[in-house]
């Protein structure tokens, strides 16, 4: 298990993470979110002993990282998959790393088959894609069989099927009873992979939550509405609901409006409607609300 204690990192005069507490329990994915420079990487180098805590600790097991015997075997990372020597073959990287660590060298092959990349083991790593350097980055995380895995921006660089077996992966090894943390800008993929969440912003906690949760807490019901006359719906919802927004195809969007009501209203006024469905806000549009005030760089519309 991981746990971070009142953790706080300085530049200087700058909090980078600001008196960050929170735990990554084993048996579920849990993804780290934050906007840009929210102290996610900070946070991540901490608890793998890169960077010193100005105050508080970050601890596995119960031990900070540099107490650790075998480092590898209790907590695995990949932060970087382009920091890699690009002259060594993806089977001579791990070799290296295996060694290290006195890890038998047929797990070696154990961890490329698991990423799929036993065809490519004898290549050099500079003629690999990212979304290889991603997967060698994975298979190095994993060759301790370590029962926490920290994971920064995993998906970057895959493609369509990439993602798809990252998610199906991290289930794996959270189902085996690892703890995994993710952290990922991809709120779409957030939402389909991680069970739980912890958002930090400013390098503060703003939410440590079941991804259920999240979303009902933070996410609004909408209510999409269409009716026979675009018309006159337009001007019922102009008197009712001035926060309806129209979708372009004669639809409008309604935020938290009850579609109960919105029924009972349009029927009243003898509005024809053709469709009343609710929808909820996407992981991304929740986040965006919660963060909004968070935001160290904003991009500024004129
Ligand atoms: N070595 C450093 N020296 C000074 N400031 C730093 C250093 N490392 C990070 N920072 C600052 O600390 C803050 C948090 O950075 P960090 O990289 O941890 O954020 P992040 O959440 O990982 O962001 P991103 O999503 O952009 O990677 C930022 O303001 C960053 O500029």
């Amino acid at each position: 298990m991981i746990e971070i204690r009142d953790l706080t990192k300085a530049y200087g005069e700058r909090r980078a993470v600001d008196g960050l507490s929170f735990r990554v329990a084993a048996g579920r994915v849990t993804g780290f979110l934050g906007p840009n420079g929210a102290g996610k990487s900070t946070t991540l180098r901490t608890v793998l002993g890169l960077d010193r805590p100005t105050a508080g600790e970050a601890l596995i097991d119960g031990l900070p990282y540099q107490r650790l015997a075998e480092p590898l075997r209790r907590v695995g990372a990949l932060l970087d998959a382009q920091a890699v020597h690009g002259g060594r073959t993806a089977a001579g990287h791990l070799r290296w790393i295996a060694a290290s660590h006195r890890l038998p060298a047929r797990r070696i092959d154990e961890v490329l088959a698991l990423v799929g990349l036993t065809d490519a083991a004898d290549r050099r790593i500079r003629t690999f894609s990212l979304g290889m350097r991603q997967r060698l980055g994975i298979a190095a995380a994993l060759l301790g069989d370590p029962a926490a895995l920290l994971l920064d921006e995993p998906v970057n660089g895959l493609d369509a099927e990439g993602i798809r077996w990252i998610r199906t992966l991290l289930r794996r090894l959270a189902d085996e009873g690892r703890a995994v943390l993710v952290s990922s800008h991809l709120m779409a993929e957030m939402a389909q992979t991680a069970d739980h969440l912890v958002v930090i912003g400013r390098g503060r906690l703003l939410a440590d939550t079941s991804t259920a949760a999240f979303l009902t807490e933070h996410g609004r019901r909408r209510t999409r509405v269409r009716a026979v006359d675009p018309a006159a719906l337009a001007a019922l919802l102009a008197e009712t609901h001035p926060a309806a927004a129209p979708l372009g195809d004669g639809g409008y969007d309604v935020p938290d409006a009850d579609p109960g009501e919105l029924g009972a209203l349009a029927a009243s006024r003898r509005v024809a409607l053709v469709e009343l469905s609710v929808t909820h806000d996407s992981l991304e549009e929740a986040f965006m609300r919660m963060t909004a005030d968070t935001v160290e760089y904003r991009t500024v519309t004129a």
